[in-house]
């Protein structure tokens, strides 16, 4: 169940689905994280996935990898079944420092992600130089870009990842918390880079995050998983006392002051970083465009 607004609607984009997720089920052993999830992602669409942790919001985004199994269901990508490995889904996975001696510069691990044989061709090597540069600057990344990666701190690598993600082209965006680590003007650029790109390309996105507001203007639908239940919604449907007592079984109070959305009462409060103090600016009905 859940994909509330229904497989083809979409409250601001009228492009084709990137992604379809039909009864999607997913299970480690004896334990179910998700089960029944109906989705359509459209082209432009940034759909933000919220929830408990360890309740298998980056457990979908391998799924949608192809990296794990769904139990369950099906997984298509521009209408075809899910392959491990498709250059047109871009990654930021969940942070991870680059081990020392990774004998990466910043400007090589954007290179990687610059697709060398786009329609079946190389790209010239100079176009392949445009592409990278473009990117490490839509990234503020120019000052650090010789650098070796593992003398980089958390925000500058993180930074670079989106750059690498997005060097593909992609038609799908999966983000893994991509904002942890930066300070919020970096946090600004990269959810405005993403979306500028969601906007231009199009295409669709799926931002796991645990603090809502730095893209609550950028946000079509939110995904919301707790207790192995989901819902699937806008913020203004989803993010809700109702909703959310009822999703995590336990009174939880939504409050919106001052264009700050704060989640009071989850079982997962005391994560360091559960981001439930969530700050944003402008009302979030404003913000949705
Ligand atoms: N390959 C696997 N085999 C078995 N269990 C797994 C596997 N991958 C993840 N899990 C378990 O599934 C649960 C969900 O993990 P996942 O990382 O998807 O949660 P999450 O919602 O992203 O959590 P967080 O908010 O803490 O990052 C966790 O309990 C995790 O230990």
């Amino acid at each position: 169940m859940t994909d509330d607004s229904g497989p083809t609607a979409s409250p601001s984009c009228d492009g084709e689905a990137v992604l379809s997720l039909r009864d999607a089920t997913l299970r480690f052993g004896e334990r179910t994280l998700w089960s029944h999830l109906d989705l359509d992602v459209r082209a432009g669409e940034f759909v933000a996935i919220l929830g408990a942790n360890g309740s298998g919001k980056s457990s979908l985004l391998k799924a949608i990898l192809g990296q794990v199994a769904l139990s369950s269901g099906t997984a298509t990508f521009l209408g075809r079944p899910i392959a491990r490995g498709n250059r047109r889904i871009g990654y930021v996975p969940q942070q991870k420092l680059a081990d020392e001696g990774v004998p990466l510069r910043a400007q090589d691990l954007v290179a990687l992600g610059v697709d060398g044989h786009r329609f079946g061709f190389p790209l010239p090597n100079r176009q392949r130089r445009q592409a990278v540069d473009a990117l490490i600057r839509q990234v503020h990344a120019q000052p650090y870009r010789r650098r070796p990666l593992s003398l980089l701190s958390g925000g500058e690598q993180q930074r670079l990842r989106v750059a690498q993600a997005l060097a593909g082209e992609p038609r799908l965006l999966l983000c893994d918390e991509p904002l942890l680590s930066l300070d919020l003007a970096y946090q600004a650029t990269i959810s405005e880079l993403v979306d500028t790109s969601r906007r231009a390309n199009p295409l669709g996105v799926l931002f796991v995050t645990h603090d809502i507001n730095p893209v609550l203007s950028m946000v079509d639908r939110v995904l919301y998983l707790a207790g192995g239940q989901i819902r699937v919604g806008t913020p203004d449907e989803v993010l809700r006392s109702d909703v959310l007592s009822e999703l995590y079984g336990s009174r939880v109070d939504v409050i919106r002051t001052h264009g700050r959305i704060v989640v009071v009462g989850t079982p997962d409060d005391t994560h360091p970083h559960a981001g439930h103090d969530h700050t944003a600016t402008g009302s979030p009905a404003e913000q949705r465009r």
